[in-house]
């Protein structure tokens, strides 16, 4: 009661301390002879208290006696007080809060090397708490290599001390690179010296013994933590920091519980610790991961649970705030990354979550491991340690409101509360089945009994409430085992048929899927169950538990990855995610690139659609990338890293990854060889988008081939960009169709190359110049002569035909030709191009003779649906007609129909050039993505 009236003594009145000094000084009064406890709970060791209070809303320090006896006093500074402070002391308010302990820990491949423990100690500096306690492991594979040299010793191979002297030397190496010439350097070498001295006499007696206690062997292989704790605290320190060491068996004390399991004794550990922290105050403490005592001080080690069990323990032990293992991954991944490449990084996890994952074997800590800090509620940071730019994946307590789950703007259902995915490769099923069990009381407990007697673990147990049988996994190895063990003790059920069989259903694996929040959320397991009847995957059993913290399917094992990538997807992946492969990067395909990159975020963000270039195909090299190509350095890899072209194994590249809903492949070549996969991509479900018009003006069999299949099949067909760039030509003579209306006649300038060239010829520059103007504006075919030639023409008359339901072939419209006699074979492009001019006086005449009626050339092309015929004309227009009036690269087409006979509908516009092309394949992707399911 001493100390009730020493709190309540916070009497400011009279008083010329201020509130907060009389707490203090009251703390500090009573330090010595009593237990406090800090305002996280933490007990706080007499030298572990402030000599100043500050003052936050609340804040409260509670004293229990030293027989730790129930009654409680305490010391509260409530925020009314907070009107009297002094202003000296409102500084101290103001001081950040860290009074808690944050605790890291570093594996061995963190503090591989001289460099990774100089960069460790870094972080620590880094880390702005106050008070820092840092686990850490021994360098990489000295563990191992210590276990090692002990049984060439216990085996009487005196290699042993070649062996000593290697890890001597990896330890030596990297003390000396680390800390200069000094004190530090020669206190932790003659320490290093010492032990290794020592470890040769032991390992000498165990080598004449040929025999090793398990005490010995804990002794032994602990060096490793004890050197690089020894060797990161000089580090700190030599950045500057005040930093203790702290060999973790002077203080954690464990009970062994099995072989390869202890207990941690946090009663006895906290009294070390006090002791221990009152002869060595600091406030960073660098202690050894792994090792610890037992409670009559034998050397011994954590076993399996490592050092993240040790951080786990510290945390408890001095109340931490937080925990940040470090290791080297981003963080727990929704799903195993080397499965599945879309998997995240998940930001939160709550405990149960961490321990389900871990169970279902995602690299998360151990569940035995998260137990101490559970327990105070220490959240536990999962941090990349060579990737400090990733936040990593906070575990902590479950909270009801999580915003880090997936949340679909198209699907909200179900999906929202699964928050990852695992399997377990390598189970069997065992299924017991028969009418006898039915209403048959203890039938499972003697199906389980017998598990045991063989020896197995269950992994998942499932059973229909019509009781006629029961099914549950067990890992592979022991499924004959487990089965025969269930033949023998239903031996008589069995021959009597009230048992009809022990079946084992060899190579299965198990799906989880984790998430505190499919408790109570109705649709997740449609969701699930949809995904994997979408991907063809059949269910062989399922299991979920009251917790509704997993639902475990189990599916045949060569489905397994299928699986995981189908709910994968469904969960963390938008409906519209498209895989996209991109046939012909040049001047279309490229800017289309250019587009693609520039607008995909904004597409993910507020249109809900993933567009990941998986492929792009040139005609020589290829590119491929199996979680999505950066398009900012696309052209660079494909130069550097282009593989040689395949268009087979590109295809198959596009859908590999099952997890994708969609593929498209967007041809941008003008090849009519490509244009001949469309058949084999149509049949694979593959969309197709093209700016090529050699399909739809190809033979018209073939033609009206394709169009059947992709008919019946349920892909989509886009190829806007043949006809008119990007202005809505397809689509406005589909929508005039479609609603019933009847096409009499198209008619218009469909080149914008020929376009551009008459709008241009009007006196003052050569024929052979505009040609070369308009195929450095990217109007003109690959090679120009197929516009000049009127064929490019002919082909697009012939899809607006066939578009309208006219039987036309290619070769039944008949261009009039601009490319002179002599160029039309047997010269490159190029050559072509140079040689032009030498004929320029053809075209010369033609234009003076319509300029001398006041007329102009125009280029057009004609589809009469009466006549039944396509046409393609080099003809005269008066200055006055709208045809005389284009610019640039016009496109003007005119549509004659039983609604529009009057007057025609008009679409007008640059009818080439990359980015209106490029624009108008962009916009097919997005009709598809449409069509798909993305909002509109
Ligand atoms: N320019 C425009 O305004 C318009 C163009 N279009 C159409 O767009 C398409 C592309 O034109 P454009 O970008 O100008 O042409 P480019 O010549 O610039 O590009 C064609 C690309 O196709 C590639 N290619 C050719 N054959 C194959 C093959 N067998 N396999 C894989 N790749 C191949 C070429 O590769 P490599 O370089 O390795 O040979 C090149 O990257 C054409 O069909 C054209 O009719 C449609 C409307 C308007
Ligand atoms: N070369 C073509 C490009 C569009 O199809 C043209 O000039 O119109
Ligand atoms: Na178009």
């Amino acid at each position: 009661m001493e100390m009730a009236a020493a709190a309540h003594g916070v009497n400011v009145k009279g008083s010329s301390m201020s509130p907060l000094e009389v707490a203090s000084s009251s703390l500090q009064r009573t330090a010595r002879t009593h237990s406090w406890l800090t305002p996280a709970g933490r007990i706080a060791h007499p030298s572990f208290m402030p000599k100043k209070l500050r003052h936050e809303d609340s804040l409260r320090w509670e004293c229990r006696s030293s027989e730790n006896a129930p009654k409680r006093c305490s010391i509260e500074v409530q925020a009314a007080v907070a009107d009297l402070l002094t202003q000296e002391d409102k500084a101290v308010v103001s001081v950040p809060k860290g009074e808690t302990w944050s605790v890291h820990k570093f594996g061995g491949t963190c503090v591989g090397t001289w460099e990774r423990i100089w960069n460790v100690s870094g972080i620590i500096a880094d880390d702005p708490s106050l008070r820092k306690l840092v686990v850490v492991s021994a360098m990489s594979k000295v563990t191992d290599q210590m276990y090692s040299l002990l049984n060439k010793a216990q085996n009487k191979d005196d290699s042993y001390e070649a062996d000593l002297v290697e890890v001597y030397e990896k330890h030596r190496e990297a003390a000396m690179s680390l800390l200069s010439e000094g004190t530090e350097l020669d206190g932790f070498l003659n320490n290093l010296q010492s032990d290794v001295k020592n470890l040769l006499a032991i390992l000498r007696a165990i080598y004449i013994a040929g025999h090793c206690t398990e005490s010995f062997s804990d002794l032994i292989v602990g060096h490793g933590e004890l050197w690089s704790a020894q060797m990161l605290a000089a580090s700190v320190r030599k950045r500057g920091l005040l930093c203790k060491w702290m060999d973790a068996r002077d203080v954690l004390v464990v009970n062994p519980t099995s072989s390869n399991q202890v207990d941690p004794d946090f009663e006895a550990s906290e009294e070390r610790l006090e002791a221990w922290y009152s002869q060595n105050q600091a406030d960073t403490i660098i202690v050894t991961g792994f090792i610890a005592s037992t409670s009559d001080n034998v050397p011994t080690t954590l076993k399996r649970d490592g050092s993240d069990f040790s951080a786990a323990i510290f945390a408890a032990l001095f109340r931490a705030g937080q925990v940040t293992i470090w290791t080297d991954v981003d963080g727990v991944y929704s799903a195993d990354p080397r499965k599945v490449s879309e998997a995240v990084i998940l930001k939160t996890l709550s405990y149960q979550e961490a321990w389900e994952m871990s169970y279902f074997g995602a690299n998360v800590l151990h569940p035995r491991t998260i137990i101490p800090v559970m327990r105070y509620d220490i959240p536990i940071t999962i941090r990349n340690v060579f990737n400090l730019s990733v936040p990593g994946t906070k575990i902590s307590r479950f909270t009801a409101v999580d915003t880090e789950t997936p949340q679909l703007g198209n699907e909200p259902e179900g999906c929202s509360s699964v928050k990852g995915f695992a399997t377990i490769d390598n189970v069997a099923l065992i299924n017991v089945e028969g009418t006898g069990m039915a209403g048959v009381p203890g039938t499972a407990s003697t199906i389980f009994g017998a598990v045991k007697d063989a020896g197995a673990n269950v992994v998942m147990i499932s059973q229909a409430s019509s009781e006629h049988s029961v099914c549950f996994a067990v890992p592979e190895k022991e499924a004959k085992a487990v089965a025969k063990t269930l033949e023998a003790k239903f031996q008589r059920a069995l021959a009597a048929g009230r048992l009809s069989k022990v079946d084992i259903i060899p190579n299965c694996s198990i799906l989880a899927a984790v998430g505190q929040r499919m408790a109570s959320t109705p649709g997740v397991s449609a969701t699930l169950f949809n995904a994997l009847a979408k991907a063809n995957i059949n269910v062989r059993a399922i299991a979920q538990g009251c917790s509704e913290y997993n639902v475990t399917i189990v599916v045949n094992r060569e489905d397994s990855v299928k699986a995981l990538k189908a709910v994968h997807s469904r969960v963390y992946l938008s409906k519209t995610t498209m895989s996209v492969g991109i046939v012909g990067p040049g001047l279309i395909g490229g800017t289309l690139l250019k587009q693609l990159n520039e607008q995909a975020a904004t597409l993910k963000e507020e249109f809900n659609i993933d567009l990941r270039v998986m492929g792009v195909l040139g005609s020589k090299t290829m590119l491929l990338n199996d979680r999505g190509i950066d398009l900012d350095s696309w052209k660079h890899s494909l130069k550097e890293n282009g593989e040689p072209a395949n268009i087979q194994k590109f295809t198959e590249h596009l859908q590999s990854n099952h997890s994708i809903p969609n593929t498209v492949i967007v041809d941008c070549t003008a090849s009519a060889e490509v244009a001949t996969h469309y058949h084999h991509w149509i049949t694979r479900g593959i969309h197709i988008i093209t700016p090529n018009k050699k399909a739809n003006s190809g033979p018209l069999d073939q033609y009206l081939r394709l169009r059947a299949l992709q008919r019946q099949s349920y892909t989509h067909y886009f190829y806007e960009a043949t006809v008119g760039a990007g202005l809505p030509i397809i689509s406005t003579l589909r929508g005039l169709l479609e609603t019933g209306d009847k096409i009499q006649r198209i008619e218009g300038i469909f080149s914008g190359t020929l376009s551009y060239i008459f709008n241009n010829f009007t006196g003052d520059k050569s024929f052979s110049q505009i040609v070369l103007e308009a195929k450095a504006s990217g109007y003109t075919e690959p090679d120009p002569r197929d516009d000049l030639s009127g064929m490019d023409v002919a082909r697009k008359v012939t899809i607006l035909a066939r578009e309208s339901g006219l039987k036309l072939e290619l070769e039944n419209v008949r261009p009039d030709s601009l490319v002179p006699e002599p160029l039309r074979e047997g010269c490159s492009t190029k050559e072509f191009l140079s040689r032009l001019q030498e004929f320029d006086a053809d075209l010369t005449k033609l234009r003076a003779e319509a300029e001398k009626s006041n007329e102009v050339l125009r280029y057009v092309g004609i589809v009469d649906l009466r006549e039944k015929t396509g046409s393609v004309k080099l003809e005269r227009y008066p200055k006055s007609h709208p045809f005389a009036q284009l610019s640039g690269s016009d496109n003007i087409i005119s549509f004659t129909t039983q609604r529009y006979h009057k007057q025609p509908l008009i679409v007008r516009g640059p009818g080439a050039g990359a980015e209106v092309t490029a624009g108008g394949v962009f916009s097919d992707i997005l009709r598809l993505a449409s069509y798909l399911g993305a909002p509109s």
